[in-house]
């Protein structure tokens, strides 16, 4: 079979199946773009604060020890408010399903229109450490502790 093969010049290959031939192969919009664009594989209408789970067509085989995020668009989010519910979305190296994405409208005002084909999300994929999880009585003292959401001050502006 003929298949199509975008170079990044890493000479990594992410092994992608295209469960709906009709959509685009999605790609990186620049030879060195983190995020390769996802499309949509059907139209959607999105009114304001509402979410729905939208497929993208394809499946990917990571190897053990990466992950695949989906990460939102910034022009989308920017121009209409459009987000994702989990953001960033984990694909996780075994999952051999349709990647789904899980869209948000967090415009206060408009509908977002989502046709088929639209490019809604990008999906980077990253090294992840797979380390075991071991129980233990106590930890480590460390010049933070127990401090956190917001111990080091600048509640009242902001800063
Ligand atoms: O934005 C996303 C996030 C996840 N997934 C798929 C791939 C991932 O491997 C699987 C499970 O995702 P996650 O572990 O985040 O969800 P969960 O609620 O923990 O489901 P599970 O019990 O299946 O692990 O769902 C997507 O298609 N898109
Ligand atoms: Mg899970």
């Amino acid at each position: 079979m003929n298949h199509d093969h975008h170079t990044s010049g890493s000479g990594q290959v992410l092994r992608l199946q295209r469960l709906d031939p009709g959509l685009p192969l999605p790609v990186r919009a620049h030879q060195t773009d983190a995020g390769i664009d996802l499309h949509a594989a059907h139209a959607c209408e999105l009114p304001p604060g509402h979410r729905s789970l939208v497929g993208t067509g394809v499946a990917i085989a990571l190897p053990a020890g990466y992950v695949g995020l989906v990460h939102p668009r910034s022009g989308l989010a920017a121009r209409a408010g459009l987000s994702i519910v989990n953001a960033p979305g984990t694909v996780d190296a075994g999952y051999r399903g349709e990647i789904k994405v899980n869209l948000i409208n967090l415009d206060p005002a408009e509908t977002v229109h989502i046709v088929r084909g639209d490019r809604i999300a990008q999906l980077i994929v990253q090294q992840v450490e797979l380390w075991d999880v071991v129980e233990v009585e106590t930890l480590e003292d460390s010049e933070r502790g127990a401090g956190g959401h917001g111990s080091t001050g600048g509640h009242a502006r902001l800063t």
